[in-house]
């Protein structure tokens, strides 16, 4: 397609965003669809009031913007407040936002997405992997939508989502944990504190999905160091910035020109691509299937099914390098965080482990998982509180009624899940960590209102091998060690399309007797 036609598409869409939404019949020019139904028009859902053109981005500038983009929940109680459970945000042109907070209208939106549901991120990244057809067989999982999503979707979540595959890296998994957990005694300093834990969790975190992808370890956790595991890190934050810059970006000109940030991305994402793809192509020579573990690498599986090209398994494992190492050591840090600010939690899990795991170096295995209960609603209680993502996005693949509103197809939509997760209304002391809340069965809150991991069938494909990594890293830490976070600053998380840790994560950890 030429620049021409994507122009003339954007502002087709840009000049006719009523699609429908009036219960009189409208017929836009460049559509065929006429409204016959009775709902409120779209326009009338409330909101904040937009100037011309610009719409309400100007809140969000320094200087004359009431809101801190950085404070994405925050903002959007403020919305929550001022215009109720359902928002309308009008941004630049016709394009707006609809903000969900209300879990009944959650269940609405994910009840009606059938069975490709759509999202709208990472379309730089679209277009990096469109622009290498002989590398990439699609723009990934995380930008593609419809068929193509679909196709190397039903590839790997025969792998990810399927329990007893995922626990047989029980042993690769725990491997990588007890090397972490025995750095901690060289990394902390005389009095037992770690200044930032954070970068460690990242080396843990590349370095455990990395065995489990391809098999191989990139020797991350060893103490001096592994280039290859850093420039990986680094390669994948700076992918992650890159994408949030040209989301955000007033316009798209990155689609026609290269702009500095999509030079960082094709930057990042070559680096990343060189590593990866010499770790994949170690695989297809592997004379083995089999890690010295027993283990077999998802990337080993994902050759061996005969409807996935090998471009297609270089998508797919770029994808995973990509989600998991910031999401998981996000989740490992914040449970820590919450932990050590609650000793008697903290207690109560090493009360079930001491019972589980007589011996600190016991192994851990499907069973003695599957006893971890307090653990488990400590890791929840702490994703309510301090998700990955601040919800979940969708593009409306229809025309939906919401609360008698018209909401036409196209409308980007996001589930406001961190922010619903802190309201009274649906759970009693909101603010507070109580992991207790989670082991009353008669206490059940609506199931769409913690949703850490989305939902229904985009929902994230690396939830179980994540869930297994965390449970394992942290019941390893609370059984070896005492840990403690006090006279600090709160530890706390910004939006960066995604949340991410604002300053070091700084803990103490007290050898504990066996
Ligand atoms: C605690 C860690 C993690 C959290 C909180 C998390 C969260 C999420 C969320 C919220 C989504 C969007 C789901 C939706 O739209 O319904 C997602 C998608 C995804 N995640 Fe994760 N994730 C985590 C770890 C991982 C890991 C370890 C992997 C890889 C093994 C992974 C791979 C993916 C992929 C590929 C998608 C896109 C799925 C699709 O569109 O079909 N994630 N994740």
């Amino acid at each position: 397609m030429t620049i021409n036609h994507h122009l003339v598409r954007s502002l087709i869409r840009q000049s006719c965003p009523v699609k429908a939404t009036t219960s009189k019949s409208i017929l836009c020019p460049f559509s065929s669809q006429i409204s016959t139904n009775r709902s409120k028009p779209y326009e009338s859902i409330p909101g904040p009031k937009p100037l011309p053109l610009i719409g309400n981005t100007w809140r969000y500038l320094p200087l004359i913007g009431e809101y801190d983009l950085e404070n994405t929940p925050e903002n959007l109680q403020d919305y929550l407040d001022k215009y109720g459970s359902l928002v309308r945000e009008s941004l630049f042109g016709s394009f707006s936002i609809l903000h969900v907070f209300d879990p009944v209208d959650m269940g609405s939106v994910f009840r009606s997405e059938g069975k490709y549901p759509n999202r709208r991120t990472h379309r730089a990244l679209l277009k990096y992997r469109h622009d290498r057809p002989e590398i990439y067989s699609s723009g990934g999982m995380f930008p593609e939508n419809g068929a193509a999503w679909y196709h190397l979707r039903k590839l790997i979540q025969t792998i990810m989502l399927n329990q007893s595959r995922i626990n047989q890296f029980i042993p690769t998994i725990s491997s990588t944990s007890d090397q972490m957990v025995s750095n901690i005694c060289q990394l902390r300093n005389s009095n037992g504190t770690i200044d930032d834990l954070m970068p460690q969790l990242y080396k843990w975190a590349l370095e455990t999905n990395g065995s489990v992808f391809v098999g191989q370890r990139f020797g991350c956790l060893d103490l001096n160091g592994s280039n290859e595991g850093e420039d990986l890190i680094h390669a994948i934050h700076e992918t992650h910035e890159a994408v949030l810059k040209t989301e955000l970006a007033a316009t798209n000109l990155w689609q026609y020109f290269p702009t500095s940030d999509y030079k960082r991305l094709v930057n990042s994402q070559d680096i990343m691509g060189a590593i990866v793809s010499k770790y994949v192509d170690n695989l297809r020579k592997c004379s083995s299937k089999y890690s010295s573990d027993g283990s077999q690498s998802v990337g080993s599986q994902l050759l061996e099914q005969p409807e996935a090209s090998a471009r297609d398994v270089f998508t797919i494992i770029m994808d995973l390098f990509l989600a998991s190492f910031d999401t998981t050591a996000f989740v490992v840090g914040f449970t820590l965080y919450h932990l050590a600010c609650h000793q008697q939690c903290q207690d109560q899990i090493r009360n079930e482990l001491n019972k589980l795991l007589p011996n600190k170096n016991d192994p851990i295995n499907e069973e003695t998982l599957r006893q971890m209960k307090y653990l488990k609603a400590c890791v929840k209680e702490s994703l309510r509180i301090n998700p990955f993502s601040i919800g979940t996005g969708r593009v409306a693949n229809k025309d939906l009624t919401i609360r008698d509103y018209n909401v036409p197809e196209g409308t980007m939509i996001i589930i406001q899940n961190q922010v619903a997760c802190v309201q009274e209304s649906n759970f009693p002391q909101p603010k507070q960590f109580i992991p207790e809340r989670w082991l009353d069965e008669k206490k059940k809150s609506s199931p769409f209102t913690i949703l850490p991991f989305g939902y229904g069938a985009r929902m994230c494909i690396g939830r179980r091998l994540s869930e297994l990594e965390i449970y394992l890293l942290v019941a390893k830490m609370i059984r070896n060690y005492r840990i403690e976070y006090d006279h600090y600053e709160p530890f706390r998380a910004k939006t960066r399309f995604i949340n991410v840790p604002v300053g070091p994560l700084k803990l103490r950890f007290i050898d504990l007797p066996n």
